[in-house]
């Protein structure tokens, strides 16, 4: 079977690069010289010519700030590379999973989000992925949409990595303490696509539709910091003084929800998924990187 994955240079299409996929498993791992998914044009062609078994496309345009002055790009690869990979992957029979944000809710709910919770995004790069949404549900019924959250990995740009820069450069950060959410590692989030995809291309009654997937325990972004650096301390790493402010202290030209946990459940009963806790996953991706396995690692399939 042969698999298509875009966004292969980013956190997450990494990780699904280097998932330990079955032998009979060809990965197609396109980055944006194969096929950039701004040319919406180009997007059918590639994939009715690709003889693919399935599409997986955790692309997408994820500067949250850069969005709100880059509307239309942010659409282009959000809204209309996904609207044009459903009717394409529909058009020859295949499934489509796609990968969506938190950031479509505006967090104004007390409690965790299910999938079912009406979403309102504040920001451009939200409401594009809503729309990317839409699409997906729209032109492919045999879809699976993977919402997540707060993404981090060894591998690409994210909080995480920027927390380390800063305290090498700062000896005291000031991070928000009223936004809540759940950070999740871009190794668990492929695991999980790569268990959804391989149950759908087998079996054509696999469940599908819209689906929560994060790390366990919610937090804010400030108590995550304070984690991280709690972790690497023993590495010899720089340790901040870590203070927490509002969000009014911190103006970003994007809006953020101010709760954004997703409730996970649907996914645990329907894919037998069992997300585990982000302080472990953290674990994991600290010790990445404190032995070099970065962003320079060679993707070996
Ligand atoms: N990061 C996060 O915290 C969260 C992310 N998500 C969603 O998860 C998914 C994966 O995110 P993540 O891995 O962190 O994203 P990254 O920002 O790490 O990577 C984005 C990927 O998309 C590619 N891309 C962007 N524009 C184009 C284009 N025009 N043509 C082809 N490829 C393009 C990038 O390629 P290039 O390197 O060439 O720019 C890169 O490979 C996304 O759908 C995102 O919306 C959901 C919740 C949280
Ligand atoms: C760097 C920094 C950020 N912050 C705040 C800003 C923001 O509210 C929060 C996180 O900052 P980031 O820029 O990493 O956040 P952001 O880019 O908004 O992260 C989001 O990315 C998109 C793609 C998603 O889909 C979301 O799930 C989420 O992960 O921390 C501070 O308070 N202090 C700091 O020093
Ligand atoms: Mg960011």
């Amino acid at each position: 079977m042969r698999i298509l994955i875009t966004g292969v240079t980013g956190q997450v299409g990494h990780a699904l690069c280097r998932y330990d996929w079955p032998e009979d498993a060809e990965i197609v791992a396109a980055s944006r010289h194969d096929l950039d998914l701004a040319e919406t044009e180009s997007i059918a062609s590639y994939i009715s010519a690709g003889r693919f078994d399935a599409v997986i496309n955790p692309a997408a345009y994820t500067a949250v700030d850069r969005a709100e002055t880059d509307l239309v790009a942010a659409w282009r690869v959000n809204a209309l590379a996904p609207a044009a990979m459903a009717a394409a992957t529909w058009k020859v029979g295949i499934p489509l999973i796609c990968v969506s944000t938190d950031y479509v809710f505006d967090g104004t709910k007390a409690g965790a989000y299910n999938e079912d919770a009406p979403i309102s995004p504040s920001g451009v790069y939200g409401a594009s992925k809503a729309a990317g949404e839409l699409a997906v549900r729209t032109g492919n019924p045999r879809h699976v949409i993977l919402r997540t959250s707060w993404v981090f990995s060894a591998h690409g740009a994210n909080f995480v990595k920027t927390m380390l820069r800063l305290a090498e450069e700062r000896p005291r950060l000031r991070v928000v303490d009223d936004q809540r959410g759940c950070p999740t590692s871009a190794r668990d989030i492929a695991a999980v696509l790569a268990k959804i995809t391989l149950r759908l291309i087998a079996d054509p009654q696999a469940p599908t539709g819209t689906y929560h997937f994060s790390n366990a325990e919610p937090t804010t972004w400030c108590d995550f910091a304070k984690e991280i650096f709690r972790q690497t301390e023993p590495f010899g790493y720089p340790v901040p003084d870590v203070e927490a402010i509002a969000t009014t202290e911190y103006p970003t030209p994007a809006r953020r929800p101010a709760n954004s946990v997703l409730e996970t459940t649907k996914i645990e009963r329907d894919f037998a998924v069992v997300p585990r806790p982000w302080r472990e996953a953290l674990a994991e991706v600290l010790s990445d990187l404190a032995h070099g396995v970065t962003e320079e690692s060679e993707v070996t399939r």
